[in-house]
């Protein structure tokens, strides 16, 4: 992978270039994110070790035995691999199309009515764009991105119309599942949920939608959606459109997700390793992109408070478990990644506290 000194200003979006067959048989060299066109594909560079499934009813509805056996199996999920799928979740079947359906209505509306939200500030509340961050990518991303801040303050774009109150109803159905999620997984290591909540100043917690979308790709074994790296909240929990795509770093290895029908993925976050002073760590993951299909992916993200400044939990710091991480404020932390090229856990790493 070549860093370009300076790459053209896109004045497309991927779903265009892409329509538009622009690059019929090649994508230029500004779009080589993966290995250089001569290099092998390396079998052992993959896994397919099976990825936890967690049975939320029994988190909430199950008796206290169910309960603490799903709690036990979190906190392996959590820790072996800051991946699982969630099934039995009662979110309906009809607002998990509803939203995908939304926001593919919103990617094929004119340019006009997407423009309006280019180009923005990291922080503002309704982003739209194309690979991740343009004014400072050394590669280019096959990607076009809606991202819009739902919670502690609601924002949607006004169109596509109906878009407002789906992405709402989504929005309040997939932070409940954050929060009963993340209060299992406080509890599994061993923290009050009050006091942690108080920490984090979750009661204003931070909630992002982003809709991803990857056109098809005429070289995709060159390109990538989003490159590996690791999301800044807590928790993430992440749909797709029945097209596979999403890769996860498990034990050194790229691992091809394949969710189970109807289920969410769900992955711990760079704060789930702060908090946790390190024992559950955020998973490094990317998106492959494919010839054929058009692959959509919703994120609905949750951390802390923007205004939390935070810090591992004082419980799990001892003479055994040394600081792991410098506090930061979360907004300052999520403002660095989005405006930095996306590399691995490039910010969470300038917190890191050496042990020398
Ligand atoms: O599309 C995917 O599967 C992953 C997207 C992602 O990692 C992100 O938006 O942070
Ligand atoms: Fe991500």
């Amino acid at each position: 992978m070549e860093a370009q000194a300076s790459l053209p200003l896109p004045n497309h979006t991927i779903k265009e270039l892409s329509k538009s067959q622009a690059f019929t048989s090649s994508i230029p060299s500004y779009y080589h994110a993966l290995r250089n066109p001569d290099e092998e594909l390396r079998p052992e560079d993959f896994t397919d070790e099976e990825i936890p499934v967690i049975d939320f009813s029994l988190l909430v509805g199950g008796t206290a035995m169910e309960r603490a056996e799903v709690i036990h199996h979190l906190c392996m999920a959590c820790s072996e691999w800051g991946f699982f799928m969630v099934v039995n979740h009662g979110i309906p079947k009809r607002l998990m199309d509803e939203t995908l359906d939304a926001f593919e209505n919103f990617f094929n509306q004119n340019e006009e009515d997407k423009n309006e939200y280019l180009g923005k500030h990291v922080l503002d509340p309704i982003r739209f764009g194309t690979s991740f961050n343009t004014s400072v990518d050394k590669t280019r991303y096959w990607r076009d991105y809606l991202k819009v801040f739902v919670n502690p303050e609601f924002h949607s774009p006004a169109k596509p119309s109906g878009f407002r109150n789906i992405l709402f109803e989504y929005a309040a159905y997939t932070r409940e599942i954050g929060k009963e999620l993340l209060k299992a997984i406080w509890e599994s290591l061993e923290l009050k949920t009050e006091d942690i909540e108080v920490a984090l100043d979750f009661s204003s917690c931070f909630q992002i939608i982003v809709g991803n979308l990857y056109p098809p790709c005429p070289q995709p074994e060159l390109a990538l959606g989003i490159p590996a790296h690791s999301d800044h909240g807590l928790l993430t929990i992440l749909l797709q459109n029945g097209i596979n795509g999403l890769q996860v770093k498990h034990k050194g290895k790229w691992l091809h997700v394949k969710p189970l029908p109807n289920s969410f993925l769900v992955n711990t976050g760079d704060h789930m390793e702060i908090v946790s002073n390190g024992r559950y760590k955020s998973v490094l993951h990317r998106a492959e992109v494919n010839e054929k299909s058009t692959r959509m992916s919703i994120v609905s993200l949750i951390g802390p408070s923007l205004e939390a400044i935070v810090a591992p939990a004082p419980q799990l710091v001892d003479l055994d478990h040394h600081l792991s991480f410098n506090a930061m404020r979360y907004k300052d932390f999520m403002q660095q990644q989005q405006a930095n090229p996306l590399k691995e856990k490039s910010i969470l790493d300038l917190l890191r506290v050496r042990d020398d």
